[in-house]
């Protein structure tokens, strides 16, 4: 798988918005990704990034071109494939971690698990494995709100990669963090999360992690500006 291709996208536009207040937050941008990359989205405020992640992880319908992830045409696919694709092959992580918080950190790591229909028990074991992945097997019995902004971002992690996706996504996932805790999570995902069946890809306006990416994507109003080697290569 290392070195095939990961996500290849073509010719995406994607529109926002009725008469006046219409705007098109993708134009024709085409991109790829291969596994054992980790790529960054990277460019100001406003210039699409995020619905071009949306796009490419089975969240936000194009209006026009393609997504093929793993040679599979994700928008081909009627909504239960989608669906079920999503679960089984692509793990989200979001800058507010997202974390459950009547749940225990041992139960968040669990529900893709769960929502997979593993037995309970089955999943917490499994979950509480993740966790120690992440360096806070000792946390699993407390809430999120007893862990530190870093900690629960890794939680967030670990239940992103508790289902063992091919493909992660991370949306500004060093945004709630201080410069050395944001490094951190990042070096951790180099190093841990990454291998060469894994592709990731990150948006951020975050440079201090520039230097962790294979490829850099510039958008800029809608369009893919430029893609440049990141400090990886
Ligand atoms: N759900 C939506 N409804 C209407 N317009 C939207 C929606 N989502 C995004 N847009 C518009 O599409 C354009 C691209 O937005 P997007 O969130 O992808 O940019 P971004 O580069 O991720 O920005 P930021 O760095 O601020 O998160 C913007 O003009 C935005 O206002």
């Amino acid at each position: 798988m290392a070195d095939s291709i990961a996500i290849e996208a073509r010719g995406l536009d994607k529109w926002f918005g009725e008469g006046a207040a219409r705007t098109q937050a993708l134009k024709d941008v085409s991109m790829q990704a291969r596994f054992g990359e980790m790529v960054l989205i990277v460019g100001p405020s406003g210039s699409g990034k995020t619905t071009l992640l949306s796009v490419i992880s089975g969240i936000l319908r194009p209006d026009g071109g393609t997504v093929s992830v793993d040679g599979v045409d994700l928008w081909a696919q009627p909504d239960d494939r989608l669906a079920e694709f999503r679960l089984n092959r692509i793990g989200f992580v979001f800058q507010d971690y997202h974390l459950f918080p009547r749940l225990t950190t041992a139960e968040n790591v669990a529900v893709p698990l769960i929502l997979k229909r593993r037995p309970w028990d089955d999943a917490l074991a499994e979950a509480q494995r993740y966790l120690e992945v992440v360096g806070l097997g000792n946390r699993a019995a407390l809430p999120p709100v007893k862990l530190s902004g870093g900690e629960q971002q890794r939680v967030a992690i670990a239940r992103a990669i508790v289902s063992q996706p091919d493909i992660l996504v991370l949306d500004e996932p060093t945004a709630s963090l201080d410069g050395d805790t944001g490094r951190t999570i990042i070096e951790f995902v180099k190093h841990q999360v990454l291998n060469e069946r894994r592709c990731i890809v990150i948006v951020t306006h975050d440079a201090r992690i520039f230097e962790y990416a294979d490829h850099i994507l510039h958008m800029e109003d809608g369009k893919l500006k430029d893609i440049v080697a990141g400090g990886a290569q």
